[in-house]
């Protein structure tokens, strides 16, 4: 099968997820594909909007909490990114072919943290709703420095934390709903892809099905 990365680093990546909940993978977008996402991510960003916290019927706006806009992808409206879709094929594909995950599907936004926002510490899980398994991040920002802030603090299982530098490509998996984080203030505009690779538990599918 032609993947766009080698079973050796799926293997690797996959490794080091199992064992610390997290991976951090430098240069996840190859140049193509990154100039792709990051030109389309700039046309869009009239229609972002205010993030929320909380499911659709339960969704508040809270700017101590979050201060990113973000732009929902649609694989079918969004068809122009179709290679970036075949990635998350891939990615789906190795989870649940190697890593015996029941991955049914997937929720993609483009988030931009203008200058001051950031994210309060959490999980990626909602009470209502904790069919999130993975989370995904890619970041967009090119010639990123120390003092533009937006850091990605990732919290260990000891309550120890690290810093992960949004850099231009550079790609963060972790366990949604075990791995606590947060994002620092943003000291410049902040872009990045997020996504999430949903369980969907077969006794839920039973309903709707
Ligand atoms: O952008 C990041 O580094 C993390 C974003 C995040 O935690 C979220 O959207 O839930
Ligand atoms: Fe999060």
């Amino acid at each position: 099968m032609q993947t766009y990365h080698s079973l050796e680093q799926w293997f690797s990546w996959m490794d080091d997820l199992s064992a610390k909940d997290y991976v951090v993978i430098d240069h996840f977008f190859q140049p193509e594909m990154y100039a792709e996402i990051r030109s389309f991510f700039l046309g869009k960003l009239p229609n972002f909007t205010e993030a929320g916290i909380g499911t659709n019927a339960d969704n508040q706006i809270n700017k101590n909490v979050r201060g990113d806009f973000t732009y929902w992808l649609d694989r079918k409206r969004d068809e122009q990114l179709q290679p970036f879709w075949n990635l998350v094929d891939e990615i789906l594909y190795m989870f649940n072919r190697y890593c015996f995950l029941s991955l049914s599907g997937y929720e993609f936004h483009l988030a931009h943290y203008p200058s001051g926002g950031h994210y309060d510490k959490h999980l990626d899980q909602f009470e209502n709703r904790n069919n999130r398994m993975i989370s995904v991040v890619i970041y967009l920002n090119e010639g990123w420095q120390k003092g533009d802030g937006g850091e990605l603090e990732i919290f260990e299982r000891d309550e120890t934390s690290f810093l992960v530098e949004p850099l231009a490509a550079r790609c963060v998996m972790f366990k949604s709903a075990d791995v606590p984080h947060a994002v620092l203030q943003a000291h410049k505009s902040r872009f990045s892809v997020t996504g999430w690779l949903l369980y969907q538990p077969s006794a839920v599918g039973r309903f709707i099905g």
